[in-house]
């Protein structure tokens, strides 16, 4: 094996006895923070986790600065170009960007913390397999509950979905400014009422509570492996990228990894218990696939011996939107760069003003657009952007400048309606790049919008978006439809437009799932209920990619839910079962 291999000296040997851990984390992002404070709470086990990014800046925690622009932090991928999505953006395919940095894409993302609808949670749960019990909404609400410190009283107040004393605190911004007021207002005008989304109910209006303590971003880096980096059992390696895992042939199980700190130069790690892969849903897709796991007909055209036959890939499915909607407030004073200079004095010396905001970015109203079930179906979220008024003034400003952040996220005068599709139906896959499987992009065929029942959907949910316009609330505050350049559809009309609109501006939400779903076999499926690679003895995956579907909610608070979940099965299996990993 792999460790037999190595050590050809006893000198050899003692330096790789360093590198033997019980437990190996691939990836630092949401799931792996969580992972690395759990397991490494066992003393007596040693825990290595690797990260190909460096440590957060505190520039990132700024609550109003927006981070999924910061290239050098995110692993920068694009969908593969099809005849129904993303048509006029560049290169007919749009952006995915996730966290590449230790605390992943809880650094990049918008910070709401949302957990989704018990009808989905429900859904994954499969009658004729008792594991999959555990994943009904009523046995997560506790997994979910474990690592919150809720900030809001009024919240707070109901106990049965929230608590105090856990690592991640979530709380609503008290800033708050005029549109936020009016677009609140308007929303109540249409009949949704103010409400906690995160009790089961099927519409509301929405105060937004964040991930955040202090005023301050608060990343799963931040709440969960920095109080815990001091401890000896923990090793994090970081900017080292894993290249494969390595898996024993004959018997299936995992000896270890290769890690690259330098490109070209692979590093050996070894583990005698468990490979806990946290990769995401894309990345984890290459790392499997180049070690051997995935579907062999893909493996093959890439002279990769297939060890194990798995969907890896298969089911990707990504939440969706299109720009193309925005509404512009005439009144606003231009913003001077004195301003926001002293706004960013004001934030680093007492976490107050507008930077600790997020601006009209804190409202979204949650639509349920068809009766049959008890949840939404849409979440209209709102993303303040700064024009110069010379510039909108005119009437070609294009869906793409009217979505480019030019300032911090509280500084706005447009207002861009993102309609996101919380249950998507199309699905897509993701395959190893053709030219350089090892180190090219991933190749993300998404499918957006292919379903015409998705392209449906959000065209029902524009509709009442634009009512928003007839309220008393947006008139009074003389709110007007902006005049965006909707080229090729600027000719048509009504529903048409709609449609010609969204399959030429669709975004993709970053928020990637299902591509090492979770499931009873392993043609459908490609873990156990206990998250347990089907057929690889001490290979888990536990991140947002095991989810089989979207859960009409945002994905960071269900993927801290995820593996606070698969961490207590962890403990369970080592310490209850005395050390057994069984899954075949
Ligand atoms: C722009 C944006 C905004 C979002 N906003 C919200 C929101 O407001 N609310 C919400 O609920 N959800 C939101 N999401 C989604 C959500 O935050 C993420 O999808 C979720 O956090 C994913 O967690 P994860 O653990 O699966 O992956 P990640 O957090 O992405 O972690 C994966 C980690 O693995 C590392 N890695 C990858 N490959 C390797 C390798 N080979 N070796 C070593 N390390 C590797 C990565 O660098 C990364 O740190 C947003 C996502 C984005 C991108």
């Amino acid at each position: 094996d792999l460790f037999t291999k190595a050590t050809r000296t006893k000198a050899d040997e003692r330096d790789l006895r360093q590198s033997v851990f019980d437990f190996i984390i691939v990836g630092g992002g949401t799931a792996g923070c969580v992972l690395a404070n759990r397991l490494s709470a066992v003393s007596d086990w040693k825990v290595l986790l690797v990260e190909t990014g460096d440590d957060e800046n505190i520039d990132y925690n700024i609550p109003g600065v927006p981070t999924n622009e910061y290239r050098p932090i995110l692993w920068n991928y694009r969908t593969e170009r099809n005849g129904y999505s993303c048509l006029s953006r560049p290169s007919g395919s749009c952006e995915v960007k996730t966290g590449k940095v230790l605390g992943g894409s809880s650094v990049t993302n918008d910070m709401k913390y949302t957990r989704g609808s018990k009808v989905d949670y429900d859904g994954w749960h499969n009658t004729g397999t008792l594991a999959s019990l555990e994943w009904k909404f009523e046995n997560l609400i506790d997994d979910f509950k474990y690592s919150e410190d809720n900030g809001d009283y009024d919240i707070l107040m109901n106990s049965l979905y929230h608590s105090r004393g856990g690592e991640m605190h979530v709380k609503k911004f008290k800033y708050t400014d005029r549109y936020i007021e009016v677009f609140n207002g308007a929303f109540s005008e249409m009949g949704l009422r103010t409400l906690d989304i995160n009790t089961n109910i099927p519409e509301a209006v929405v105060n937004n509570q964040f991930a955040m303590i202090n005023n301050t971003r608060l990343s799963t880096n931040s709440a969960f492996l920095k109080p815990v980096r001091h401890r000896k059992n923990l090793t994090i390696l970081k900017g080292a990228t894993v290249t494969k895992i390595v898996i024993n042939k004959q018997e299936n199980t995992v000896d270890g990894i290769l890690y690259e700190i330098e490109k070209g130069k692979e590093r050996p790690a070894y583990v005698k218990r468990e490979i806990i892969l946290t990769t995401g849903a894309i990345n984890n897709v290459r790392l499997l696939h180049l070690s051997g796991i995935g579907p062999k007909i893909e493996l093959k055209k890439y002279n990769i011996t297939t060890i194990k036959d798995l969907p890896v890939g298969m089911n990707y499915q990504d939440q969706v939107t299109t720009g193309g909607l925005a509404f512009v407030m005439n009144d606003v004073a231009p913003v001077t760069e004195e301003k926001i200079t002293n706004d960013f004095k004001t934030w680093f010396q007492s976490r107050s003003g507008p930077l600790a905001s997020r601006g009209i970015n804190q409202v979204s109203a949650f639509l349920q657009l068809y009766e049959n079930i008890n949840a939404p179906d849409v979440e209209l979220a709102l993303d303040g952007n700064y024009i110069r008024s010379d510039k909108y003034l005119l009437t070609n400003l294009t869906v793409h400048s009217a979505e480019e952040f030019n300032l911090p996220l509280p500084y706005y005068n447009l207002v861009n309606i993102h309609p996101i599709l919380l249950r998507p139906k199309s699905k897509g896959r993701v395959l190893l790049n053709k030219r350089n499987p090892k180190y090219g992009r991933p190749v993300i065929q998404a499918n957006l919008l292919k379903e015409t029942e998705d392209l449906d959907t959000l065209v029902d949910s524009i509709d009442i978006a634009l009512q928003l316009l007839d309220t008393k609330e947006m008139k009074k505050a003389e709110v007007k439809f902006a005049p965006l350049d909707l080229f090729p559809c600027d000719r048509l009309s009504n529903r048409d437009q709609w449609n010609c609109i969204a399959r030429h501006y669709t975004r993709a939400m970053s928020r990637p799932i299902g591509t090492c779903r979770m499931g009873d076999n392993s043609t459908e499926s490609v873990v156990d209920f206990q998250l347990r690679v089907h057929g690889i003895e001490g290979l888990r995956i536990i991140d947002a990619s095991v989810m089989p579907s979207h859960v009409r909610g945002g994905i960071f608070a269900p993927t801290l839910m995820i593996a606070e979940k698969g961490a207590k099965m962890i403990l369970k299996d080592w310490k209850e079962n005395k050390g057994h990993f069984y899954n075949r």
